[in-house]
């Protein structure tokens, strides 16, 4: 008989039932598939896409059969919601429109994704005393503090004015035309509306900041599973750029700094909170990956570079080309300048660290984007146009 999986504090862990929202999302279907392969816990799979995780629901004979049950519906209007929550042990919500090329453009849907449609959510786990894990982003920071010191400031030096602290650090958005901020501020919201219901009313809660988690499967490649004129997040972008053999866009210049965790890495963090409830709850996590900080042009070089060694193929002579924020995502966009987070709480709670490079983890992701769109791209680039 296999040994029974403790958790930190030595207990042993019992299986529960996890009623995940968004289950077939980029990171959903990274924790289905850790909570297949490494745990006993069932999963009511909720979403209305299904194929990032369909190699986990057929065919009968997997390992894990009857463990995950995919459920489609969309949770602005389905009355089955309340029933799954009930008879879950958690809830786990991942929905929400979360591509920023939506936030500008559609701010409406955004803030209705991210705080209108999480309130039923809210309610049930509330109302039936279920627990809570809800993903927020670290775009609730919004902008650094130094962000806006002159530019020759030695305080911008200062990790007293860049580090980002789910206890300290204040969220600083841009004015309201700036509707890039819609998805923040919803967001931020939701998480303060969540941490009132376990202040006011005992909701067991815990708050996930991912800080750009990246890897296989995550957003789409226009014009292959997804639409032609679709904006995805960076990896994606960048990844079709490459696919295709164009220069990269780097929006503004690509000064922007951002640190990206590997999806493997940001999973585990997860799971402990899954399995480590008394130190989980109440708590805002950041999870992110300081160590693998880079400029958005630093991006692109690396990945090019990257490329070139997993696929074969020379690296191009011009590997990126500037384009405006405007000509990019339209108007109201704006952007966070830098993005590195403090690890104390998450060290502290839950003895989590990531380990993987940021070399490493585009070494395996773009093998990933290689192996899954380069014949489709080439038969796509291949075809006549039609007219
Ligand atoms: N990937 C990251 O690095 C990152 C960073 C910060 C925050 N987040 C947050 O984590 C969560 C998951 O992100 P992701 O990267 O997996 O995104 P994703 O878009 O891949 O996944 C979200 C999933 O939710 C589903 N969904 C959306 N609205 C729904 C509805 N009304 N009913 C049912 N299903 C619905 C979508 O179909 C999709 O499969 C989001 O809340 C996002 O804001 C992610
Ligand atoms: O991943 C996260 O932690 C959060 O941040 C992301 O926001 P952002 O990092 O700005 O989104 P990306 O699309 O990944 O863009 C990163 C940077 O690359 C730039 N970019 C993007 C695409 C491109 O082709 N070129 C380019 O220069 C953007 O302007 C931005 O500065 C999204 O808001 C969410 O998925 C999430 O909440």
């Amino acid at each position: 008989m296999a040994s029974a999986r403790l958790d930190l504090d030595g207990n042993p862990i019992k299986p529960i039932t996890i009623c995940m929202i968004g289950a077939g999302g980029f990171i959903g279907s990274h924790l289905c598939e850790k909570l297949m392969n490494e745990t006993p816990h069932k999963v009511f799979a909720l979403d209305v896409y299904n194929d990032k995780i369909k190699h986990l629901l057929e065919p009968d004979t997997l390992p894990w059969a009857g463990r995950i049950q995919f459920h489609r519906l969309n949770i602005k209007h389905d009355s089955r919601l309340e029933g799954l929550i009930k008879i879950a042990d958690l809830t786990i919500n991942l929905a929400a429109i979360c591509t920023p090329a939506d936030y500008n453009t559609r701010p409406l849907d955004t803030i209705y994704s991210n705080f209108i449609d999480a309130l039923p959510v809210v309610k049930y786990c509330s109302e039936n005393n279920k627990r809570l894990i809800h993903f927020s982003t670290c775009e609730v920071y919004g902008k650094t503090i130094g962000s806006f010191l002159p530019k020759d400031s030695a305080l911008r030096q200062d990790p007293a004015y860049y580090v980002l602290k789910e206890d300290e650090s204040p969220c600083i958005f841009g004015s309201i035309e700036k509707q890039r901020w819609s998805y923040a501020c919803a967001k931020q919201l939701i998480e303060r509306l969540i941490y009132g219901e376990g202040a006011e009313n005992g909701l067991e809660f815990t708050i996930v900041r991912p800080f750009n988690w990246i890897g296989p499967r995550m957003d789409f490649i226009p014009g292959i599973d997804g639409p032609s004129e679709g904006v995805p997040r960076v990896l994606a972008c960048f990844s079709n750029n490459l696919l295709r053999g164009e220069p990269l866009k780097l929006v503004d210049g690509g000064q922007s700094q951002r640190t990206f965790v590997y999806i493997k890495d940001a999973i585990e963090a997860v799971l402990l909170m899954i399995e480590n409830p008394a130190r989980a709850n109440g708590q805002i996590f950041n999870v992110g990956n300081p160590n693998n900080e880079v400029t958005v042009r630093q991006l692109a070089e690396m990945m090019s570079q990257v490329y070139s060694k997993v696929s074969g193929e020379a690296p191009l002579e011009k590997p990126t080309i500037d384009v405006s924020s405007k000509e990019f995502y339209g108007e109201g966009y704006d952007d966070s300048d830098k993005r590195i987070p403090d690890m104390t709480i998450i060290n502290r709670q839950l003895g989590w660290n990531p380990k993987t490079s940021l070399w490493d983890l585009l070494e395996s992701t773009l093998t990933y984007q290689h192996r899954t769109y380069a014949e489709a791209i080439k038969k796509v680039i291949a075809k006549p146009v039609a007219s």
